[in-house]
């Protein structure tokens, strides 16, 4: 580097903030922020990230400044001069990191903000965002920051802003590695001035950061990690701090287990079901986040592979000692190397069985909390059914249905069992659009009639779940629209009243009107209350499961043809046939059949568009109403 260049280099520059980060600045600055103790939490989480890089980064590389000091945070009050200082020995910043990370660069939870900035303001929960590094301007009318990056080459750097629409970069005099940052607190902050107060934020917001954080001289965090104490020391409201704090959920934890063993693995873990599938009012997270540890190293913050993707909506922390310290850290790729790990493997092993264990067991012990879980989650769980052949039969107790005798509860798979009849080695299920249509499917006939249970599935996930779950413990599962259905037990035989050859002409009226639509239409051995229903041919066996899936995602989407059975001894189907007999009300005949056709489909969750059903009930109410003036 030549001297010129280094002179530039070093002379105190005038930077703009990017737009988006003046933006946010006037915001933060006015706004009546009534978590306006949060910024403790942000600086302190940047100090503890920055930690855990530089501890990551000792790892590999030799060649880090002060390889010596110990990873901490401390954090200093002058009273007088109403100023804070935060100090860590994280990884630092160069110069141009300064100018990159602290003014240039929007960050994810910058933009956030700013998109649902009214919402945002109008139920105060800013505090809910990551408002990072800027939230100092919330308290501070002047904010430094010194730095020095842990390469060794690196020399320290200045930042200074008083928030507007610049900062300044400057040289700075600094040994030791990591950054320091100071606030001149503004007149209405001086509050915060204080040990006691900064002791209490600390306690309430960043009790759980793994480094330790001294206020003056003393320890203001926890000092073991939670996931190191024993289980039995550890009280429920700990737990519930703890995952507040990590997540930022406002709701606490459905559950959480937490794993302590040395040996034959090591392995310190907690892992917590949330309440809700959706967390968080504006920023909503699907998925859980796994922060993976090893030898009290962060080594990835968002660890994909460490739990099967079933449970990703699971969040936690993993620890253990016995993990490969090469584990990248910007986040295990599935199937990269290292996860084929067989420590990996154990510990998912490990994870995974506890924790379906643990679900099964509130399952049974708290059926109403288990209903809470299974509102949420229950996506998950069948999804884990169907794409997971190994964990399938340790989910099946999992799961959870509507069912034609359960009325409001839920029944499981163990339950049916136990109420089938004599008899019966199948379980019936039908499936439809909604509950309702469920309930009231004409393919329920024969079961109703025989005492026999069905399962009622008419959630979207359902039809993937039936890919997995084609039989339990030996009892295969079985779509009541099958046309081969046989039935255990006595039904009453119905009184057939319209002769054979009024029966053919209706059929023969039914194959005209509905033309492609079907493949056939025939008697009906198994309906008593309902008029018609729709059989599946035999080749579309296979794929009927999916066809309401289909619907949902394909416009074009077109009903297979169907088998129409009609029920004979149906007063409807019985005045029709003798309608279809004269001549003079063709029209209403045709208009009779389509209605009843897409009554049907309706009720099996298939018809395209319901909507266009309004004008011929029209016309049929007209008819009626005809009759009967
Ligand atoms: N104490 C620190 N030590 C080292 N780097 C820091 C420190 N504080 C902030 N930084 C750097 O500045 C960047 C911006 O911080 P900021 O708090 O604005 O956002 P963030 O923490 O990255 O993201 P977000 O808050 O949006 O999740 C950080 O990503 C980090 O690179």
């Amino acid at each position: 580097m030549t001297a010129e260049t280094e002179a530039t280099t070093h002379a105190p520059t005038a930077v703009p903030f990017r737009a988006e980060v003046r933006q946010l600045l006037n915001i933060l600055a006015h706004s009546l922020y009534t978590d306006r103790e949060i910024f403790l939490r942000e600086l302190i989480s940047n100090a503890s990230d920055a930690l855990h890089r530089v501890q990551f980064e000792m790892l590999t590389n030799q060649q880090v400044r002060d390889p010596d000091a110990p990873l901490e945070i401390r954090i200093g009050v002058d009273k007088d001069a109403k100023t804070i200082t935060i100090s860590d020995t994280g990884i630092g910043m160069t110069r141009e990191e300064l100018i990159e990370n602290l003014g240039t660069i929007a960050h994810s939870g910058t933009r956030t903000l700013i998109e649902n900035l009214e919402a945002a303001q109008r139920s105060n929960i800013i505090g809910q965002f990551g408002v990072g590094f800027y939230s100092a301007f919330v308290v501070a009318d002047e904010v430094t920051v010194i730095s020095r990056s842990y390469r060794p080459d690196a020399e320290a750097a200045l930042w200074r802003s008083q928030g507007g629409e610049s900062f300044v970069v400057d040289a700075a005099e600094r040994e030791q590695r990591g950054t320091t940052i100071v606030l001149k607190l503004k007149e209405e902050a001086h509050e915060f001035a204080d040990e006691w107060r900064l002791r209490q934020i600390v306690r309430r917001h960043s009790n759980y950061v793994a480094f330790p954080i001294y206020i003056g001289d003393e320890r203001a965090n926890e000092s073991t990690a939670l996931w190191h104490q024993p289980p039995r020391n550890v009280e429920a409201s700990q737990y519930n701090e703890f995952y507040r704090q990590m997540t930022f959920d406002y709701e606490e934890p459905l559950l959480w287990v937490h794993f302590s063993s040395e040996a034959p693995l090591d392995l310190h873990a907690i892992l917590f079901v949330p309440a809700k599938r959706e967390r968080g009012f504006i920023e909503r997270r699907m998925e859980g986040k796994i922060r993976l540890y090893s030898r009290k190293v962060l080594i990835q913050e968002d660890a994909k592979d460490i739990l099967p993707p079933y449970f990703r909506f699971v969040e936690g922390v993993v620890d253990s000692e016995d993990l490969p310290l090469n584990v990248s850290r910007e986040g295990v790729q599935r199937d990269a190397g290292p996860n084929r790990d067989p420590i990996v493997q154990r510990i998912k092993k490990s994870l995974t069985n506890r924790l379906t264990k643990e679900l099964v067991d509130l399952a049974e012990k708290d059926p109403i909390k288990y209903v809470t879980f299974w509102n949420e989650f229950s996506p998950f769980i069948k999804e884990g059914i169907a794409t997971d052949p190994l964990a399938r039969d340790d989910l099946l107790p999992l799961l959870r249905f509507h069912t034609t005798k359960s009325g409001d509860q839920l029944a499981s798979l163990a339950d049916y069992k136990g109420r089938m009849i004599d008899g019966q080695n199948e379980i019936y299920y039908v499936i439809a659009a909604d509950l309702e249509s469920a309930r009231r499917s004409p393919h329920l006939d024969a079961l109703n009639d025989r005492g026999i249970e069905a399962l009622l599935l008419y959630d979207v996930m359902d039809s993937f779940l039936l890919n997995g779950l084609r039989e339990y413990q030996g009892l295969k599962l079985r779509n009541v629209d099958d046309p081969n259905l046989s039935l255990p037990g006595e039904a009453p035989t119905p009184e057939v009243s319209i002769s054979d050859e009024q029966f053919t002409r209706l059929v023969n009226v039914f194959k005209e009107t509905l033309g492609e639509r079907v493949t056939t239409v025939r008697a009906s051995n198994v309906l008593r209350h309902n008029p018609l229903r729709l059989v599946s041919p035999e080749d579309q066996q296979y794929n009927r499961e999916m066809a309401r899936v289909q619907r949902i995602l394909d416009r074009d989407f077109k009903v297979p043809p169907k088998i129409v059975e009609l029920n004979r001894s149906h007063p409807l189907i019985v005045d029709l046939a003798r309608l279809a007999e004269s001549d003079g009300d063709a029209a209403l005949v045709r208009n009779l059949v389509e209605q009843l056709y897409e009554n049907a489909l309706l009720l099996e969750g298939l018809h395209p568009n319901p909507a266009d059903m309004v004008g011929r009930i029209q016309a049929l109410m007209e008819a009626a109403a005809r009759r009967l003036g």
